[in-house]
């Protein structure tokens, strides 16, 4: 929203004081407000009715959402049009898992085409490797490894995907994540597998980035080192995903083995892409499908559903209410599963690299809060670590509780357990506990050790329940909050898929690199800060 519009603080101010009057005990007992804020798409279950909203608040965000015209920003996305305007590029992630849509897809026809194409290339690379195949392709002989060497979208999709789909990965690989430029985990890596063995996946859009053409060089020199100096056999161990075709080809992957990106999806949108290669390696094609399935299946949800009863757009929502109505400034991520243990991160990038934003298109400051800080961990973990301070704390921080109705193990009597505890930490939060409740609790603590055992509760939450965790319902969660950050990028009037504050601290680092190494180098002076820890590093280095 650019600044000479109001803010949704000034928009709702009235909602807001109204609410504040009304415990979150006493919303909760309205079971028709609760009707209307539990929604369902497919295998996800959203529960909405823990927010501090009220049906007048929420129509009222609704009609400011219908007022938007979000549903023909939606169809530009879905069309192509290149809404990324910083960059001039189109957005078409989407396009990515149009061909399991129930909808016709509007994405040019030209990019549905080379997403079909390398969706097969992906399909014969799978089956090849998993039938014992790939010395037909040029591969090593044997693969028993796969290390992913990517960073941001190159590693996090992946890698959270991986993570959650364990149950369906095939026996047959490993796989593996290398992404930070630490070389402890270079070391580690190359110090437990075989580098004859290993199939390299170098995963970056760009092929320039720092980290990661650091660590492709350490396997390469690993893997060179074992195949005694020969160059040719090297190459067989490395596969590349990029939009530099040129530069991936000079960097010593031959073509036949470089999968492409386009510049019409984001790095953070792309694992839909040859980006989820590795995803596909270790589930199948089968499986990197069906993800593709449950991301199209709430797509279409996403094209068709009113915003009544539209997931994405009751998060949006929702996170417009909390951020810049009632200004809190984080929101807490917490799956009650350890499979889900990456989604957090995940959402970090998702989120903060779009939505991390201050000035519109235009060049305009925004004029009002957007994204939150968002950050988080497993549950029931999390409960023992900083759950103190969310139900006691001075700051209240909006949850994500995401919760999975069948395991996919046998362990029911822990699965319960676990569920039971999300739902008693949404309620608790929610609820709370009065100083009357805790005082006739123990009343021999009197009112001093009441007040320290009262919760204030009324601190919102939102939960998502997934039938199973299965390749469609990760699907269909990771594309629901992509819609949501589209649409909060469209309510904040930001573009939500550049990400140009990533750059100075890269080109500040390509300037200390020199200094550090004790190198001459024609780089502008540093500054005395950073010149006086490049000393203190100097001094104490052995
Ligand atoms: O795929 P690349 O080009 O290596 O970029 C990796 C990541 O770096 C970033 O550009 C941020 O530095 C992300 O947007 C991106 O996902």
């Amino acid at each position: 929203m650019p600044a000479n519009v109001p803010t949704y603080a000034s928009l709702f101010a009235d909602h807001a004081r109204r609410l504040s009057q009304t415990h979150l005990r006493t919303l909760i007992a309205d079971a028709a407000r609760g009707a209307r804020l539990r929604h369902r798409a497919g295998p996800l279950l959203l529960d909405l009715s823990r927010q501090k909203l009220d049906m007048r608040a929420l129509d009222a965000l609704g009609a400011q959402l219908e007022a938007s015209s979000w549903e023909a920003a939606r169809d530009a996305m879905f069309a192509g049009e290149p809404i990324n305007t910083s960059e001039d590029r189109a957005v078409l992630h989407t396009a990515l898992r149009a061909g399991a849509s129930s909808m016709p897809s509007p994405a040019p026809a030209g990019a549905r085409r080379e997403i079909e194409a390398t969706l097969e290339r992906i399909g014969q690379l799978v089956d090849a490797i998993h039938g014992g195949q790939q010395a037909a392709l040029g591969l090593p002989d044997t693969v028993t490894d796969i290390v992913n060497i990517g960073i941001g979208g190159s590693d996090l999709g992946p890698r959270l995907a991986v993570a959650a789909l364990a149950p369906f990965r095939t026996p047959k690989v490993r796989s593996h994540f290398l992404t930070n430029v630490d070389g402890q985990a270079a070391y580690d890596l190359i110090t437990r597998l075989d580098p004859k063995t290993t199939l390299v996946v170098i995963v970056s859009k760009t092929f320039t980035t720092q980290e990661t053409l650091l660590n492709g060089n350490v396997l390469r020199g690993w893997i060179l080192e074992a195949c005694n100096g020969d160059e040719r056999e090297v190459a067989r161990h490395f596969l590349a995903v990029s939009a530099n075709t040129e530069v991936a080809g000079s960097w010593g992957v031959p073509l036949k083995q470089i999968f492409p990106m386009w510049d019409f999806v984001g790095g953070r949108y792309s694992l839909w892409s040859a980006v989820g290669l590795s995803l596909a390696l270790a589930i199948g094609t089968q499986g990197f499908r069906a993800v593709l399935a449950g991301g199209a299946r709430m797509d279409d949800h996403f094209r068709s559903a009113p915003w009544q009863e539209n997931l994405p757009a009751l998060l949006a929502l929702v996170e417009i209410w909390n951020r810049d109505v009632l200004g809190y400034p984080t929101r807490g991520v917490v799956p009650y599963a350890d499979l889900l243990g990456d989604l957090p991160s995940y959402l970090q990038q998702l989120e903060m690299e779009s939505l991390g934003k201050s000035v519109t298109p235009q060049g305009q400051p925004v004029g009002q809060p957007t994204v939150p800080v968002v950050w988080g961990s497993v549950g029931t973990n999390a409960q023992h670590a900083y759950f103190q301070a969310l139900h006691q704390g001075t700051e209240v921080v909006p949850l994500d509780l995401i919760g999975i109705v069948n395991p996919a193990h046998p362990l029911h009597g822990n699965h319960d357990a676990l569920l039971s505890n999300l739902l008693a930490q949404a309620a608790a939060l929610a609820l709370g506990k009065t100083t009357e409740e805790a005082l006739a609790e123990n009343p021999a603590g009197g009112p001093t050790l009441a007040a320290q055992r009262t919760f204030p509760g009324d601190r919102p939450s939102s939960v998502v329940l997934l039938d199973a965790l299965t390749p469609e319902s990760l699907g269909a969660l990771i594309a629901l909050y992509e819609h949501k950050v589209f649409l909060l990028g469209h309510l904040w009037g930001i573009n939500a898929f550049d990400q140009w504050g990533v750059e100075l601290g890269k080109s500040i680092a390509r300037q200390i690199l020199p200094a550090l190494r004790g190198e001459q180098s024609d780089v502008p002076p540093l500054d005395a800060a950073t010149c006086a820890l490049i000393g203190a590093i100097h001094e104490r280095r052995t």
